[in-house]
C-alpha cells in the first residue's frame, strides 16, 4: 500500500471531531477504497483539555495557533472547520494552499466571499480545494454537479439548503412549538451555524446557493447579487393557512437561468404538499438539478449535524488520496464567465398574502381595489370567523404576475387604515 495521507484537522467542534470519529471508525473501508490509510497526524482547537468525545491518539501534533499549522505542519492535506468567511478561516486556507498543500473545508462564507480567488491560488500551485460537506451536508451535490451531470447544460438548481432552518418549519408544523424553543434544539443538536442568525436570516442557505451557482452555470463566486431573506417572520398562523391551502412553507434557495440574467434567491416558498419537496422534513436537505439532457434529478439527505458533514468531508479526502482532481468550481478560474443578475423585480410566480385587519366593511374593497390597479388577481380567499372591530386575520393567495406589480401593491395596502401590521408575502413556487 501507498504511504499514508496525513491530514491536519484545523477545528475540532461539531464537525471537526465527527472527523476525526469516522476517520478512526471506518479507517479499514477507507484506506481500502483511498488506495492508502489516511491519517490525522495534526490538530488545533482553542481548548486542548475538552473533552470531544473523540480520543485523539498521543502521535497526534497539537497546535495551539492553526495558521501555524497550517504554514508548518508535515502534512499533505488541512482540513479547515473552523467556520467564518475570514479571518483565521482564510488565513489557514491561504496559508496551506500557498504551500501547495491540498485543502478540505465545509466552510461556505469562505467559499461564497472569496471562492475564485481561492480556487485561482489552488490552480496556480496545483493544489486540491474540496468542499462536499460546505453545501447541503452529507448530500453529494458538489460530486454530483461537477461530475455526474458533466454531460449537461443546467438550467436551475434549487433546493432546501438549511437544515436548521427546516428543522424549524418542521418542527413547528408538527408540534405547534415555539419558534425560538425549536430553534435553541437544533443548536443542542449541532445544526446551526456559531452565530445562529445565519441560518434563519438565510445567509447560511444563500452561501450554499452561491457556490451551486458558479458550479452550475460555470461562473465565478457572486454572493452580493443575491436575493436573501429568512424564515424570523414566518409565524404558526402562516404554516397553518399553508396546510389549509395545501402548500408547505419551506425555505429555498433558487439559482436559475433567465432571458435577463441569473436569478439566485433565498426566501420562504409555498410549495405544493405533493411535490418531492414538500416531504424533505427536518434536518434532511433536497437538491433539485435541471439539465437539458437528464431532466430533473433529485437529491435529498441530511444537510447538517457531525455524521453527514464529516462523511462529505470523508469522501474528499478519499478522492484527494486516491489522486482525483476536479477542477474547483468544475471549469480551470479563467474559464468562470460572469452572467449578469436578473433582477429580483422580474420575478414571475404566484403569491400568498396574509393581512392582519380590522373586521369592518369595505376592507376587502380597498385591498381589491389595489390589487386591480396593479392587474393582480385573487385566486382564493380566506377571511376565518368573524370579529366585528377586532383584528383578524385575511390570507389571499395571487395568480402569477411580477414581483414588481406585487411590491407596488403591497406597499399601498401597507398604507390602509385597517390593515394593522405589514402585509406577510410568501411566493408560491410550483416546484
Ligand atoms: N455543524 C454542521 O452541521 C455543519 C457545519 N459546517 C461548517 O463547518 C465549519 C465548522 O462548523 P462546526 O463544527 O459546526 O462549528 P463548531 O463551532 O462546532 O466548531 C468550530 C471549532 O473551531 C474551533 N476554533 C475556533 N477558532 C479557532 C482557532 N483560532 N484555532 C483553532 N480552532 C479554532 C472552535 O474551538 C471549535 O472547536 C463551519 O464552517 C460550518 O459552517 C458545514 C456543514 C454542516
Ligand atoms: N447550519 C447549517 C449547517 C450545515 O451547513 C445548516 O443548518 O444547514
Ligand atoms: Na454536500
Amino acid at each position: 500500500m501507498m504511504k499514508s495521507l496525513k491530514i491536519a484537522v484545523a477545528g475540532l467542534g461539531t464537525v471537526g471531531a465527527g472527523l476525526v470519529k469516522l476517520l478512526a471508525d471506518n479507517a479499514g473501508i477507507i484506506a481500502a477504497r483511498s488506495g492508502r490509510a489516511i491519517e490525522v497526524a495534526a490538530v488545533s482547537a482553542r481548548d486542548r483539555s475538552k473533552d470531544r468525545g473523540v480520543a485523539i491518539p498521543d502521535s497526534v501534533v497539537w497546535y495551539e495557533d492553526a495558521a501555524v499549522m497550517a504554514a508548518e505542519a508535515d502534512v499533505d492535506v488541512v482540513v479547515e472547520v473552523i467556520g467564518g468567511s475570514d479571518g483565521i478561516a482564510k488565513q489557514v486556507v491561504e496559508t496551506a494552499l500557498a504551500r501547495g498543500l491540498s485543502v478540505v473545508t465545509a466552510n461556505k462564507a469562505l467559499l461564497a466571499h472569496h471562492g475564485t480567488q481561492l480556487a485561482k491560488l489552488a490552480e496556480d500551485k496545483g493544489a486540491a480545494l474540496a468542499f462536499e460537506a460546505a453545501v447541503a451536508g452529507g448530500i453529494p451535490i458538489i460530486k454530483a454537479l461537477k461530475e455526474g451531470l458533466a454531460g449537461n447544460s443546467i438550467a436551475q438548481v434549487t433546493g432546501i439548503l438549511n437544515g436548521t432552518c427546516n428543522y424549524i418549519l418542521t418542527t413547528m408544523r408538527e408540534t405547534g412549538r415555539d419558534f425560538a424553543d425549536v430553534l435553541a434544539e437544533a443548536q443542542a443538536l449541532g445544526y446551526a451555524e456559531a452565530d445562529p442568525s445565519f441560518d434563519i436570516d438565510g445567509v447560511d442557505a444563500a452561501h450554499k446557493l452561491c457556490i451551486l451557482t458558479s458550479l452550475a452555470f460555470a461562473t465565478p463566486v457572486d454572493f452580493q447579487s443575491m436575493h436573501v431573506e429568512g424564515i424570523r417572520h414566518i409565524s404558526a398562523v402562516d404554516i397553518e393557512f399553508a396546510e389549509k391551502l395545501g402548500y408547505r412553507i419551506k425555505l429555498l434557495g433558487i439559482a436559475r437561468k433567465t432571458e435577463l440574467g441569473v436569478e439566485q434567491r433565498v426566501h420562504p416558498c409555498m410549495v405544493p404538499v405533493r411535490a418531492p419537496i414538500a416531504r424533505v422534513d427536518g434536518v434532511f436537505n433536497a437538491v433539485v438539478a435541471e439539465g437539458d439532457f437528464v431532466g430533473r434529478s433529485i437529491y435529498e439527505g441530511r444537510g447538517a449535524g457531525a455524521g453527514p458533514t464529516a462523511s462529505a468531508v470523508a469522501a474528499d479526502l478519499v478522492d484527494i488520496a486516491r489522486g482525483c482532481r476536479t477542477p474547483t468550481f468544475g471549469v480551470p478560474v479563467a474559464a468562470l464567465s460572469p452572467l449578469p443578475a436578473a433582477p429580483m423585480t422580474a420575478r414571475q410566480g404566484a403569491y400568498y398574502m396574509r393581512l392582519m385587519v380590522l373586521d369592518r366593511p369595505g376592507v376587502l374593497a380597498d385591498v381589491s381595489a389595489a390589487l386591480r390597479d396593479e392587474q393582480v388577481s385573487v385566486e382564493q380567499m380566506i377571511q376565518p370567523g368573524r370579529a366585528p372591530g377586532e383584528t383578524v386575520p385575511m390570507v389571499m393567495t395571487l395568480h402569477d404576475t411580477t414581483e414588481a406589480a406585487m411590491e407596488r401593491a403591497v406597499a399601498r395596502i401597507g398604507t390602509l387604515a385597517a390593515v394593522v401590521e405589514p402585509p406577510r408575502i410568501i411566493r408560491i413556487e410550483n416546484l
